[in-house]
């Protein structure tokens, strides 16, 4: 099988609904960054975790890097992200978000391959898009450094101005139906809820 090439992992948040480093987030005693990259691994043949604390990741199966223009949240890790990525599109994903679904994946690629497109992400009530578990063109390196240097930081906001690809929530609710895929875990009361998922499914 052709690999989909770098996923942009994204770690560099405030954690401050957690009230500790969600990089350091562990699942049942499984280190949630770690078990992300490994799942990642089974589709994509690049990773790179963006991080404002490289030190916490001495140990990862993979490339590490910080953001270039930091303060900015996911579109600053976005913008370096892609500016590692080895092919045109990279696959961002955030290190909160403990499902990955592969046909999603390939689904999104497949979109984006039929046209020339600037990203693929998925959007609700055509007002807000999720900025992960979507594609993002190399193209938009130098638009994402113009928009942050101006002070802003709205990934939508960005995207609205390019050619991009918004996924109907009707069609990610056909490959995530209890929306899992869009699950992040933002602070303990999160934890504990995935934490029990996990337990009755034996993981
Ligand atoms: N590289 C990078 N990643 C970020 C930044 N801000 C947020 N992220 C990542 O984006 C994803 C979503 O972040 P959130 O859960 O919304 O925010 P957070 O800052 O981590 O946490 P809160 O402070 O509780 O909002 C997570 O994977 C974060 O690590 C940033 O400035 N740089
Ligand atoms: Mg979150």
């Amino acid at each position: 099988m052709n690999k989909f090439g770098t996923a942009i992992l994204l770690a560099g948040g405030k954690s401050s609904r957690m009230g500790f480093d969600k990089q350091q987030l562990k699942v049942n005693n499984i280190l949630l960054v770690e078990y992300i990259i490994n799942r990642l691994y089974t589709v994509f043949d690049d990773i790179v975790v963006v991080t404002n604390n490289s030190e916490h990741y001495t140990n990862l199966p993979c490339r590490t890097v910080q953001d270039e223009i930091p303060g900015y949240g996911p579109l600053s890790g976005i913008h370096i992200g892609l500016k590692m990525a080895k092919n045109q599109y990279g696959y961002v994903m955030a290190c909160d978000m403990p499902y990955i679904n592969f046909d999603y994946i390939a689904y999104l690629k497949n979109r984006m391959e039929q046209v020339d497109c600037d990203a693929c992400v998925t959007v609700f009530n055509q007002e807000w898009i999720e900025p992960f578990h979507g594609f993002y063109s190399k193209k938009l390196i130098s638009p994402i450094e113009e928009y942050l240097k101006s002070g802003k930081r709205s990934v939508f906001g960005l995207l609205k101005n390019f050619n991009s690809i918004y996924i109907e929530e009707e069609i990610a609710r056909e490959y995530s139906p209890n929306w899992d895929l869009f699950l992040n875990i933002n602070t303990k009361e999160d934890l504990l809820e995935l934490e029990t998922q996990w337990s009755n499914l034996n993981m």
